[in-house]
């Protein structure tokens, strides 16, 4: 596969002394499952973090390849001004248009969707309010159209009730719709999570560390809700996770990082006999999974 719905090239994340990422070099086949692995503290999340724009890069460059379009993702969450900027008008007038009004908000817009490690969820919430405020942007957010109930208003909402529901239904919850998210089981919240995130409609989904905590009918769920995803809506699939069993399981392609350097990547096959590979782990803690 040739067509890259996500390359990231030479990317640096420093945290003080810390060398988080230390010029990472990688890229996603679109319609792939893609795994990132690697031992505790190999800089998984921060990648993640880097391209959602939870963090700002030191340095580097992440272009992602969606809907007709290419997104400059470092550039469009407001980059630092250079120096070379005082001799180049037109890059000075990107950076302060998207230091006003760039921003993760234009990430998601562009087709990248998230789900975190440590579950974020509008608790107080229903589940199905939680899956309707991720579609604030599809909705009309017109004042008069809301005071007046228009028929266009009342589509919009139909529409996002109906997509609501179809995403419940993938993930088994429709029983639950009407339940405040906080009171579900983990593994309920993990898969409302995953919903949540297709209903802004994304082209690439990062789930991060999404099987952790859960039992392993759970985790076979999940990996066919995954499968589900990329089979039936195209969608390609980041997947940070230490349960290699899944992992080498859905899996079409599988990138190591570990310090902050990618050392392999390839098929799981591939990965299960590289040595750098099974040197990391062996050298990881004793509660990481063997490959
Ligand atoms: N906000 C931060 N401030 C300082 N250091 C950080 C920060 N975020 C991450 N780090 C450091 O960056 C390195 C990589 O962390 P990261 O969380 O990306 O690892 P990981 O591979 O996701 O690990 P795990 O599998 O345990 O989640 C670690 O040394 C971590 O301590």
């Amino acid at each position: 596969m040739n067509d890259k719905i996500l390359t990231i090239s030479h990317l640096m994340m420093r945290f003080g002394g810390i060398r988080a990422l230390n010029d990472v070099n990688l890229d996603v086949d679109r319609g792939s499952i893609t795994a990132l692995i690697g031992p505790n503290g190999a800089g998984k999340t921060t990648v993640f973090n880097c391209l959602t724009g939870f963090y700002q890069a030191s340095s580097g460059s992440i272009l992602l390849k969606t809907r007709q379009q290419t997104t400059d993702i470092i550039s469009v969450l407001g980059e630092k001004f250079k120096a070379a900027d005082c001799i180049n008008p037109q890059a000075l007038a990107k950076r302060v248009f998207y230091k006003m009004f760039g921003g993760t908000h234009l990430v998601n817009r562009a087709g990248l969707a998230r789900t975190f490690q440590n579950i974020r969820l509008f608790r107080e919430m229903s589940v199905v309010e939680n899956l309707l405020v991720a579609q604030h942007r599809q909705i009309n957010r017109n004042l008069l159209a809301g005071v007046f109930n228009t028929s266009g208003y009342r589509q919009a909402e139909e529409r996002a009730l109906e997509r609501a529901f179809y995403w419940l239904e993938v993930v088994d919850l429709v029983d639950c719709a009407n339940r405040l998210a906080g009171e579900m089981s983990y593994g309920q919240q993990r898969r409302l999570e995953i919903a949540r995130a297709m209903c802004t409609d994304p082209q690439l989904i990062c789930l991060d560390e999404p099987a952790a905590g859960l039992n392993p009918v759970e985790t076979r769920t999940l990996s066919n809700i995954i499968r589900f995803l990329r089979d039936h809506h195209g969608v390609t699939v980041l997947l940070i996770e230490h349960d290699m069993g899944m992992v080498m399981d859905i899996s079409d392609h599988i990138i190591v990082l570990d310090h902050g350097d990618v050392i392999a990547r390839g098929s799981p096959h591939t990965i299960q006999n590289d040595e750098r590979v099974i040197a990391a782990y062996l050298g990881a803690n004793e509660d990481e999974v063997a490959l």
